[in-house]
């Protein structure tokens, strides 16, 4: 459900993984599906990929939910409450939900996996998360890659590292749902933050240090919300953060680079069409940081820039002026 970048990727990754298994991919503008079904190409999202062969495009949901054993969601996630809304009617009770989505709500500062829960009544062993290193671009060009399919009912994290796996897209499983969600949505904020310095003009050392002290806040937002350890230097977490934070792929780190250049987010944000979870989601992980009593100064910082309350300059300064501490002061 989604048929942006990573929605039309991971169909590639579907589809290569079980070729005898049916892959519908739903989206939102019947002109976009009615392209992929026709010229096996998404012309707005992934121009130049080649999509499998038995790939279906539909702008009707019941259509796609239609028998689905596996219902895979791709949407925005300030968008994912009222789509799931309406499409939950149509979800096969037996079905199990997997997430791709890296964002917090907003106002609820809920997971993707709990709006989820929330939405359609799905228990925990029906909802699982997919998360890692996994650029849409890199994925869709077949370029090896690993990834972790996160679920608390073992049974079903395995069907889909089954569903999954190819001779190029490696997933492991975990039970720990919270923590590869909680990576995921942090990454993009972090990434955010290395665009912003890289627009500022600085180089490998200031990109380094904020990967480095991104996830040493990560962790403690994780373990304070129950996420195991494990995963944050884990696929989903340094994986991920590196990807993100290196790459001029990313949207997150691009749209910092303008930030950090001097552009407003309103001028970013018109430019693209394209989602960048961390702009929507920095304000939501701050508020539950706050409510888990939480330091995350570099996501405090971009917050202020995201505000408008600081420029990206003055958001370098917030951090470097921080009063001296030791490296493990939280742990
Ligand atoms: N692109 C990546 O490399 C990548 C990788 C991993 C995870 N993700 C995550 O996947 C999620 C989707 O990202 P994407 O890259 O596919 O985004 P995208 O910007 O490429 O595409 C978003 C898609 O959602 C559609 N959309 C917009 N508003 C909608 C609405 N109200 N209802 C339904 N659909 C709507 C758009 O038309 C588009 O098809 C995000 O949470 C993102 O963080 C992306
Ligand atoms: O392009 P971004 O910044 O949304 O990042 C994409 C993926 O999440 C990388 O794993």
């Amino acid at each position: 459900m989604g048929a942006g970048s990573w929605g039309t990727a991971f169909s590639v990754v579907l589809g290569d993984a079980a070729p005898s298994t049916s892959v519908t991919l739903w989206g939102r503008r019947p002109e976009l599906c009615a392209a992929v079904q026709s010229r096996r190409e998404n012309p707005d999202y992934l121009p130049g990929v080649r999509l499998p062969d038995a790939l279906t495009a539909t702008s009707d949901p019941a259509r796609a939910l239609d028998g689905a054993a596996v219902v895979v969601l791709a949407v925005p996630s300030q968008t994912l409450r009222a789509g799931l809304g309406q499409w939950a009617p149509h979800v096969p009770a037996d079905a199990v939900l997997v997430s791709l989505m890296k964002g917090l709500e907003r106002g609820t500062a809920r997971r993707m996996s709990e709006v989820v829960r929330e939405v359609t009544g799905a228990g925990p062993e029906r909802v699982a998360v997919v998360s890692g290193p996994n650029l849409a671009g890199e994925i869709a060009e077949r370029q090896p890659a690993a990834s972790v399919v996160a679920c608390a009912d073992a049974g079903a994290a395995l069907r889909l590292q089954a569903l999954t796996q190819t001779p190029w897209f490696r997933p492991y499983t975990t039970p720990d749902v919270v923590g590869v969600e909680l990576c995921g949505v942090v990454k993009n904020v972090i990434a955010l933050a290395c665009g912003m310095a890289k627009g500022l003009g600085y180089g490998d050392n200031t990109a380094a240090s904020l990967v480095t002290r991104g996830l040493a806040e990560t962790t403690r937002l994780g373990l304070a919300v129950g996420a195991l350890a494990p995963t944050f230097p884990g696929l989903a977490g340094l994986g991920d953060l590196v990807a993100t934070c290196a790459s001029p792929r990313s949207r997150n780190r691009t749209f910092g680079e303008q930030l950090g250049r001097g552009r407003s987010v309103a001028e970013v944000a018109g430019a693209t069409r394209q989602v960048a979870e961390g702009v929507t989601s920095c304000e939501s992980v701050l508020q539950l940081a706050r409510a888990h009593g939480v330091d995350m100064p570099i996501v405090e910082a971009v917050a202020a820039v995201v505000r408008g309350e600081a420029t990206a300059g003055e958001a370098t300064g917030m951090l470097m002026g921080r009063a001296a501490t030791a490296e493990h002061a939280h742990d």
